[in-house]
């Protein structure tokens, strides 16, 4: 099963829409064995309740290779869940340097998996990204309107809707309900939601931004297709560090974001 329909199947069988981001800081440890022991922890103690896990790769690259370590641990721990992974590592580069990103990160033990990938180096650039997804099943998602407050400096006049236009393009050239290629729309432009799903019927639309960037579930419905699938929003802080270390904590936060994100769309 590729990512997009094993993350469809999991929204429709488990009803839920929720991506729980494990962006693990090593300030919040005693040392990195207690960061990837509570990394583990509240990965599998919060799988009941996510469609996907998305680790950053920033915070397991800042441990060196401790951390990548940890990183491939979180990786095959979540595949042992059936939890499909989509590693967020925003990765770009010219054409040569693409491939060998793609190579780490959409094949050999990440095939299936999906990768976060920043197409400011041109359309051109996703292709080895985009090639290594549909060859192993996995999946990429392009930055199209990033959540933070300062996207608009480069992303504004018309640059996300380009972006999107080309998302739908690659996607028209699969038969699957939804392609190959998702999108990464922040939660905290609600009001763009519409328009983004709209430009983007087959791309699976990754909503970052709930809990911490102050993005609320409640107003996402408009991510989503009338039978509830098309869209993930995640969290990362909000469900990982919740209160603290308690891992109950976590539960209870990813517990709470799958209701109302399943309100939201009921
Ligand atoms: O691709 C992402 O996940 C992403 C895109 C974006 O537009 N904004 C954004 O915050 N993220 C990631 O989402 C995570 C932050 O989640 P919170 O801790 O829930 O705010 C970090 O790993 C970010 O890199």
């Amino acid at each position: 099963m590729t990512f997009a329909a094993a993350v469809t199947d999991r929204t429709l069988s488990l009803h839920t829409r929720l991506c729980v981001g494990l962006d693990p800081r090593l300030d919040a440890y005693r040392d990195a064995d207690h960061l990837r022991q509570h990394t583990l922890d509240v990965l599998e103690a919060t799988a009941p309740h996510a469609a996907c896990v998305k680790p950053q790769l920033a915070f397991y690259e800042a441990l060196g290779l401790d951390g990548l370590r940890i990183l491939e641990e979180v990786c095959a721990a979540a595949r042992t869940l059936g939890l499909p992974v989509l590693l967020d590592g925003k990765r770009g580069d010219i054409g040569s340097t693409a491939a060998a990103y793609a190579q780490g990160w959409l094949t050999g033990p990440h095939a299936g998996s999906a990768l976060t990938v920043n197409p400011f180096l041109g359309f051109e650039t996703l292709t080895p990204f985009l090639d290594a997804a549909r060859r192993e099943g996995g999946a990429i998602f392009v930055l199209v309107k990033t959540s933070n407050p300062g996207q608009a400096d480069l992303q504004g006049g018309g640059v996300s809707e380009r972006v999107a236009a080309e998302v739908t393009r690659l996607n028209d050239q699969e038969d699957s309900r939804y392609g190959s290629v998702g999108a990464v729309v922040g939660a905290t432009h609600p009001q763009d939601l519409a328009l983004y799903r709209r430009l983007m019927p087959r791309a699976l639309l990754l909503l970052p931004g709930l809990g911490a960037q102050g993005a609320t579930a409640g107003e996402l419905a408009a991510a989503f297709h009338p039978d509830g699938t098309g869209a993930l929003a995640s969290a990362s802080r909000g469900v990982q560090y919740a209160q603290g270390l308690d891992v109950h904590a976590s539960i209870g936060a990813a517990r709470a974001f799958q209701a109302e994100l399943n309100g939201a769309f009921a």
